[in-house]
Formats: structure tokens, C-alpha cells, sequence
């Protein structure tokens, strides 16, 4: 099995051009299935949630072409069902989208139950009850759902919680279906307003994108066209928390700025300085960091993606920090990681009580999913000796190439190959001294 290897570096010094957005691309390659005719998708990263995508596609029969420029060209043209692969499908979170963009078109889905990163509960009931309202009928089985609509026709939906999935996948069947529905208490994230950005420059008619009240008048076909993911907000986020572990700089490029309003808010409080660009943004930091509070909140708050690398930085911060977590309460696999390590970290609930300042120890430790990872390599380039990090799968469903990114900035790590019993062995040591 690989594992990375890091070491403390030393203060992070460069830039890292921020890749496209996954989040995004999961919404916008579902959102191709819409049109009736083909669709060009630029910076599109190369990670393993859009490669299982493609597969999926083609089983659908919307081929895929990725371009020598990396460029994805997609054909919805021929799609000729709409029996979405059980097992791909509960590989990756996102597949729900496939819901929403193919339910108008062939009047019944059949697809696996949503995957991805699991935080103990991660509900879809508000899918099923703005999907429904619209028209569609639920049918849930063991290992799969099936959802069928005779026809889709527009509703007012009041979401009962602020859901980026929900809002995405309700817009998708929306803009197919017959007359006005209208999202009310709808999410504001970027990813959101992309989608919808797409959507409407090939034809659709969706306006208040990035407010919380949508309003979608259903069109009869969609032409295609081209479209640019926006950039990962979170990956960039947490490349700036960098500079704020090792007392570096880190410039991170091909940025939105605004996307990242409430970190940059955070980080300030804690010690980071920024200098922006009109696509980038520059974090200094000289080491020293501030204890502080802080509340995950849908965008534009502050992002729960951001929480683990957050609890990461704010473990070498001095005094007591709290990181409340309102969005997925026990989103918390990363803290036996970084107690592991010497981390001095309290759960009460949802929240986390640090006690800053602690010596971390480069130990072995588990990245239970994509973030735990980042948060575990910035523990890494704290701590005196070695880290090893098992779950690089996990990690590698988010980076495109995270060695390369980090090492564009000094940071020393490495793929190793281990053998898995080893690992394992390492692992419960660690866990058995806590
Ligand atoms: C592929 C993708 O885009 N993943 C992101 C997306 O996940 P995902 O789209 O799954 O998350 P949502 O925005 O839907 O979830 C937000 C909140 O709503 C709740 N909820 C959601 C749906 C539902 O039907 N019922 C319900 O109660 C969730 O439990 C959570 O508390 O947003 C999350 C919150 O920003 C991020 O952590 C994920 O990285
Ligand atoms: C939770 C995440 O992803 P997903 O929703 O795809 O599991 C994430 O990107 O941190």
C-alpha cells in the first residue's frame, strides 16, 4: 500500500496554482446529461471521483474525450439509459446529480446510494423532498434507489436546512420541467452559481444564483457549449494555512479571492497577513499564531471542509481555541490522528477545545478522508521527526497531485510503498498508547 512520508520543512515558501474545483466538476459533469448537444469542460482536475464520472458516462452512452490540453469533451447526444452503475455510483458522493439531470429526460433513475467522505450522517432527505414536490416518486432498496417521474413540473420548495447537494440537484430537474420552481432557502455556494452559470449560457433560464431564493423557468432543450470549472476554494484554503504552520509564505494563484472571505477572516485573526492579487492571494506568517473560536457555517461562512486543516494549525497556537462544528457535529475522525501525535484537543459534542502549543511528534497516522488528510500533513510539517500517513486514497480523491503541490512549496514528502500489515501494525501501536 502507498503511504506519504513527511518531515517538518521548514517555512513554506512559493506558489501553488490551485487546480478546478471538485465539488464543482461533480455538479457540472452530471449537469452535461441536460444538454442535446456537447459540451467542453475546462480544468476539470484528473482525481478519481470524475474518472469514475466518466465511467459511469460512458456506460450511459454520453461519451467522454479527455483532451492533450485536459480538456473533457462530453456527448450527451446518445445517452440511451438512465441505469446509473450501483457500485460506482456509492463510490464517490456526488452521483445524486445523476438524479437530478437525467430524471426529466428518461422519467426513472436507478442509481447506488450516495458514498464519499463519511461523517457518521450525511442525510439526502431533502433530495427526496424537493425532487418530490416536483413530481418524482422514491422507491429505496438495499443496495440501490430508483426515482420516477411522469412529468416534472415546477414547485415551491422551502428547503428545512441550507444543502449545496439539494439546492444543485433540485435546480438540475428544474430546469427541464414544466413552468417555474422556486428554491427558497437555498445554498449560496460558488459551486451553486457555477453550475447555474453554466446552465444558463447554454439555454436555461435560472436567475438569483448565489442568493438564497432561485427561480428556475423550465426550457424545453438545452444547447451546449463551453464552460471553465471555477477554482477549489478549499484546496487553496488550506495551502494558505500552510504558511500559518510552518511561519512560511505561500502564494496560491488561478484563485477566486471573494471565494475565500471567511478563511482570509479567520486566518487574520489568528496572525496571517495577505497581499491579493486580482487571481491570487499571498499568506505571511512569522510562526506565531493566535488562539480562536470558530463556527463552521455554510458558504459564506466558514467552510466545514476547512475545519480539519484548521484544527491542524490552531494545535500550535497559543492559548485555548474552540472549533464548533454546526455542519456534520461529528466530523472529528482527524482528532485521535493529532492526539496520536501529542495534539492537547477536548470533545465536548460538536466541539473541540485545543489547548495550543503543544509539541507535536511525527507519528503514523490515518487520513480517514480527504481533509483529515490535509490536516494530517500539516500536523506533519510541525512535528519533530517523521509522519506516515496511511488512507492516500482518500486524499487522492481531492488533489489531483498533492506531493507535487506541496513540494512546489518546499515542503519534503514522499510516496512509499508499505506493506500493509506493517502499517497496520504501526497504527494500532499508536492507538494503543493513547
Ligand atoms: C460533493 C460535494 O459538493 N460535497 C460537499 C457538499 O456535500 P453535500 O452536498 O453532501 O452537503 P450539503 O451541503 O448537502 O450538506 C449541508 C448540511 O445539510 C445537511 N443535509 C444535506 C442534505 C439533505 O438532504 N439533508 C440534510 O440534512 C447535511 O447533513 C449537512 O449538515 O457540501 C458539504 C458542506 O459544505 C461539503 O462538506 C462537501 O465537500
Ligand atoms: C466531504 C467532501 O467530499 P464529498 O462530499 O465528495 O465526500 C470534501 O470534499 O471534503
Amino acid at each position: 500500500m502507498n503511504i506519504i512520508r513527511l518531515e517538518r520543512s521548514g517555512p513554506a515558501s512559493g506558489s501553488v496554482k490551485i487546480q478546478g474545483s471538485k465539488n464543482s466538476s461533480l455538479s457540472l459533469m452530471a449537469a452535461c446529461c441536460l444538454s442535446d448537444a456537447p459540451v467542453t469542460l475546462s480544468g476539470i482536475p484528473d482525481i478519481y471521483d470524475i474518472r469514475v464520472i466518466c465511467e459511469i458516462a460512458d456506460r450511459i452512452g454520453m461519451k467522454t474525450v479527455r483532451h492533450p490540453n485536459g480538456d473533457i469533451t462530453l456527448d450527451p447526444t446518445k445517452i440511451h439509459n438512465a441505469d446509473i452503475d450501483k457500485e460506482k455510483a456509492s463510490s464517490y458522493r456526488a452521483s445524486y446529480y445523476f438524479v437530478g439531470a437525467l430524471l426529466a429526460k428518461f422519467g426513472k433513475v436507478s442509481i447506488g446510494f450516495p458514498g464519499g467522505d463519511n461523517f457518521v450522517s450525511r442525510p439526502i432527505d431533502q433530495h427526496v423532498k424537493g425532487l418530490t414536490a416536483m413530481g418524482a416518486e422514491f422507491s429505496f432498496h438495499e443496495d440501490h434507489y430508483t426515482v420516477t417521474a411522469k412529468k416534472l413540473t415546477g414547485a415551491d420548495i422551502y428547503f428545512d436546512t441550507i444543502t449545496s447537494g439539494a439546492t444543485i440537484n433540485c435546480m438540475l430537474a428544474a430546469v427541464l420541467a414544466e413552468g417555474r420552481t422556486v428554491l427558497r432557502g437555498a445554498a449560496k455556494d460558488p459551486e451553486v452559481v457555477d453550475t447555474a452559470i453554466m446552465l444558463n449560457a447554454f439555454g436555461a433560464k435560472i436567475s438569483g444564483a448565489g442568493t438564497d431564493t432561485i427561480r428556475i423557468d423550465g426550457v424545453r432543450s438545452l444547447a451546449g457549449g463551453q464552460h471553465t470549472v471555477i477554482p477549489d476554494r478549499l484546496i487553496a484554503g488550506a495551502f494558505l494555512m500552510t504558511a500559518g504552520i510552518t511561519g512560511g509564505s505561500v502564494t496560491v494563484t488561478d484563485v477566486i479571492p471573494d471565494h475565500l472571505g471567511s478563511c482570509i477572516a479567520k486566518l487574520t485573526e489568528i496572525g496571517l497577513q495577505f497581499e491579493f492579487g486580482d487571481q491570487s492571494i499571498t499568506a505571511v506568517s512569522t510562526g506565531t499564531l493566535k488562539a480562536t473560536r470558530v463556527r463552521t457555517a455554510m458558504y459564506p461562512g466558514f467552510a466545514t471542509d476547512l475545519q480539519q486543516p484548521l484544527t491542524a494549525l490552531l494545535t500550535q497556537a497559543q492559548g485555548r481555541s474552540i472549533i464548533n462544528e454546526k455542519i456534520y457535529p461529528k466530523r472529528f475522525q482527524h482528532v485521535a490522528q493529532l492526539r496520536r501525535m501529542g495534539a492537547d484537543i477536548d470533545m465536548r459534542g460538536s466541539a473541540a477545545f485545543i489547548r495550543g502549543g503543544a509539541p507535536l511528534k511525527g507519528s503514523w497516522v490515518h487520513a480517514s478522508d480527504i481533509r483529515a488528510g490535509t490536516c494530517l500533513i500539516l500536523a506533519g510539517l510541525a512535528a519533530d521527526g517523521p509522519t506516515h500517513i496511511t488512507g492516500v486514497e482518500h486524499i487522492e480523491r481531492g488533489y489531483e497531485d498533492a506531493l507535487a503541490a506541496f513540494r512546489s512549496i518546499g515542503v519534503r514528502l514522499s510516496l512509499e510503498q508499505v506493506d500493509a500489515a506493517h502499517a497496520e501494525e504501526k497504527l494500532r501501536i499508536g492507538s494503543a498508547k493513547l
